[in-house]
């Protein structure tokens, strides 16, 4: 199943040069994003974490034989989408992330994905978002079930799993590969030359922001009325910190330990 919400915006390399992906995490407090993305890059599963840290991390990959440069942004909003334009112009796909335990997680699941639907019709662009209800092993005490997750990823066209983030490794590798493979075929649509961020004249002027029509307050789309043709935006309170993830997995080298300030790790 397809998980595109509109149309693309950005553009493959040449195929020599790895195509680069931007991946952003969402979801409210303590679904698990960090411990995720985490896993992800290092194989391992954290135990303590610092709620406000909000990185973006540098991974390279190899998606179906073909290298890719993968930048994953772990957010941190509060409890609803909050200045979302950091990640909604930056990413190419978004991972939308509850947790099964937690049925207001899941609500607030529902919100990030109203929220890109509405990005997406407003700009007219694609993006892919994949639904994970994390937490699988905490199924004994669920709140959502399986079933519940599937109907909400249907209703916006999203790819659904369920994972842990303390369980094994490939799954959670495949689902960030899943999300690479639904950004590779939107970037695929468009033949641009290198990952560009394009916005249209596309004014707005009568309009409230969007997310304040309907009940999203705290995120605004100022970038919406300005032409821009920009190579990759800074990324608001991110710090960016390259890590090869083979590197990662096999030794506790400097980036592991640079990746993983503030994370204890066992
Ligand atoms: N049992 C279990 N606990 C998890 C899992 N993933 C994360 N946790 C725990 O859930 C808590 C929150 O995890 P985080 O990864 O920090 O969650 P987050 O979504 O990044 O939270 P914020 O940084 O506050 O936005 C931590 O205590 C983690 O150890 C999981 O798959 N299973």
């Amino acid at each position: 199943m397809s998980s595109v919400f509109g149309k693309p915006r950005a553009g493959t390399g040449p195929q020599s040069a790895p195509l680069e992906v931007n991946l952003a995490i969402l979801g409210r407090r303590g679904v698990g994003k960090s411990a995720l993305t985490v896993k992800f890059l290092t194989r391992r599963f954290i135990s303590e974490y610092d709620p406000n840290l909000e990185d973006t991390y540098s991974s390279e990959e190899t998606v179906d034989h073909q290298p890719v440069h993968l930048r994953v942004m772990d957010t941190a909003d509060l409890d609803t989408p909050r200045n979302c334009e950091r990640y909604l112009n930056w990413a190419h796909a978004f991972l939308v992330v509850y947790s099964v335990d937690s049925r207001q997680s899941f609500e607030g699941s529902s919100s990030y994905l109203e929220l890109l639907a509405l990005h997406a019709k407003e700009t007219q662009r694609g993006y892919p978002a994949l639904l994970l209800g994390n937490k699988l092993d905490m199924a004994q005490y669920r709140q959502v079930t399986k079933a519940e997750g599937t109907a909400l990823a249907g209703r916006f066209g999203c790819l659904f799993f369920e994972v842990s983030a303390c369980l094994d490794f490939e799954h959670v590798q495949h689902v960030f590969h899943e999300a690479v493979r639904e950004a590779r075929r939107e970037l695929e649509k468009n033949s641009l030359a290198r990952p560009l961020f394009i916005s249209e004249e596309r004014a707005l002027p009568h309009q409230a922001p969007l997310t304040a029509r309907h009940g999203l307050a705290s995120c605004t789309f100022n970038t919406l009325s300005t032409v821009s043709l920009k190579e990759m935006p800074a990324v608001a309170q991110a710090k960016l910190v390259t890590v090869k993830s083979s590197r990662a997995q096999s030794k506790r080298k400097a980036p592991t330990l640079t990746l993983l300030k503030g994370f204890k790790i066992f």
